[in-house]
């Protein structure tokens, strides 16, 4: 069991580190303090997994993208629009300027016992994509949409760069101590089958390709969130170990054509974990016992947010952990 985004502003003891850094990302690129946060939820919880303080965003801003983070409005970049724009990044120094991020990485692995998993993470080239042709986030990524179906000489180059920069960030991290990675594709809704197909799933398997062909036992997780029924054919075509479900992925559909496909992990309600008692722990059970005798890593079906009470997440660990 681990928590998605379980390090954040829901802990007094993030927010003020987070306070003493001046900007975002330059947590994300100081060992000393991403370490630090990324052990904060395991002193608290008993839980089975580190994964690595950072963001999927350090990739485009590693290629030379102008990226920002402002308190209350998210993530701000500079959108690509023209070749010259795509021209300008450069893969080739994206791991040098990930270099604190590695270290972080090592930090982390030897800061934690042997049993914890280190989960690390990259963010799929279509979500990173999303962010980079749309500027920031949007309800429905119809900028980076639009842009694939118009111009798709460009978003195929775009797809390109990224694939072979989130592989060997992934391949880097595993590397630096990561027990696993995790692909997110936390924007795998809004596509039709055939957008699906080309945006997300033919470059996720470029990708875990190029992972494997150098860690072939690496187990990588897949998180296409709100695929829905496309999940068992992105399962059978990338080959992932094991896929994150979202919290409106049904039970008994899961049970039925994913689980027998690849260790599933989820999928909680977050609001359930902000609201607490009773409706969380029988959803909790419901969830647990849906995977009963199975591979499944239990989690929430999205990120945890900031106003979710601390004494929630206590109770919610220990019922599924049994203490
Ligand atoms: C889409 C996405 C992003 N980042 C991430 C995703 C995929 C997961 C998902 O769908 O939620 C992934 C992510 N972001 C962060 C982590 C590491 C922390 C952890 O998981 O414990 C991870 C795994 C830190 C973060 N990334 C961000 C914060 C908050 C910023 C702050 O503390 O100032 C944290 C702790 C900022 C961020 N980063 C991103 C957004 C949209 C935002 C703003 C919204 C928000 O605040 O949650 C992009």
């Amino acid at each position: 069991m681990w928590i998605m985004r379980q390090a954040g502003r829901y802990l007094p003891e993030y927010r003020e580190v987070r306070a003493s850094t001046s900007g975002f990302l330059d947590l994300c690129y100081t060992p000393e303090k991403a370490i630090e946060v990324t052990l904060q939820p395991l002193r608290r919880f008993d839980l089975d997994a580190a994964i690595l303080f950072s963001d999927i965003l350090v990739i485009p801003d590693a290629l030379g993208q102008d990226v920002r983070f402002e308190v209350g409005e998210g993530p701000i970049l500079k959108e690509i629009e023209t070749a010259e724009d795509l021209a300008k990044l450069d893969v080739s120094k994206v791991l040098d300027h990930l270099a604190p991020v590695l270290e972080t990485v090592r930090g982390v692995r030897a800061g934690i016992d042997e049993d914890k998993t280190l989960i690390g993470f990259c963010g799929a080239p279509w979500t990173v994509a999303t962010y980079m042709l749309g500027g920031r986030g949007s309800p429905d990524q119809a900028k980076a949409r639009l842009f694939a179906l118009a111009q798709p000489d460009l978003f195929q180059k775009l797809m390109d760069i990224l694939v072979d920069a989130s592989a060997e960030y992934l391949l880097a991290q595993l590397d630096a101590g990561a027990d696993v990675v995790q692909i997110f594709e936390s924007w795998a809704l809004n596509l039709d089958e055939v957008n699906f197909e080309n945006f997300v799933v033919k470059p996720t398997v470029r990708l875990v390709q190029k992972v494997r062909e150098k860690r072939p036992d690496a187990p990588i997780i897949g998180f296409p969130r709100g695929a829905a029924a496309m999940i068992p054919g992105y399962i059978k075509a990338t080959g992932v170990n094991a896929v994150g479900l979202d919290y409106a992925m049904p039970l008994d559909f899961a049970r039925e054509h994913i689980s027998p496909l690849a260790t599933v992990q989820g999928n909680l309600d977050p609001l359930r974990l902000v609201s607490g008692g009773k409706q969380m722990l029988d959803r909790a059970d419901e969830i647990l016992h849906a995977f009963k005798g199975r591979p499944h890593i239990f989690n929430l079906g999205h990120g945890i947010v900031p106003q979710t009470p601390i004494a929630n997440v206590e109770a919610l660990v220990n019922h599924v952990k049994g203490n």
